[in-house]
């Protein structure tokens, strides 16, 4: 079982880049055009299904949301900034 961290262990895990809003952590990044933001998405959607974690993820045109949050313990874990170091590491 994955722990739940505390709202101060998660703002100091928090990236730059990233906002927290209670149990979810969220990124949005602007790409140069449609087809390269769907190309990140792609890369994004290789790394959750190796950690077995999946962002949900908005896009408009070729504006991207990331947010990320442990659904199944209920709150934030490592998991979350693992999956958001991996996500920066590909935008
Ligand atoms: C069994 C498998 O580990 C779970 O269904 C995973 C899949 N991806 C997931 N992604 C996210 N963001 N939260 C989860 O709780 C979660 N659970």
């Amino acid at each position: 079982m994955t722990e739940i961290l505390s709202d101060s262990e998660a703002d100091g895990r928090l990236r730059t880049g990233w906002t927290r809003s209670g149990a979810v952590i969220s990124r949005e990044v602007e790409l140069a055009s449609f087809p390269e933001a769907i190309e990140a998405v792609n890369r994004v959607a290789e790394l959750a299904e190796a950690a077995d974690h999946h962002p949900d993820i908005d896009i408009r045109w070729r504006t991207l949301t990331f947010r990320l949050s442990t659904h199944s313990a209920g709150g934030l874990t490592a998991k979350d900034f693992d999956l958001a170091a991996q996500i920066d590491s590909v935008l």
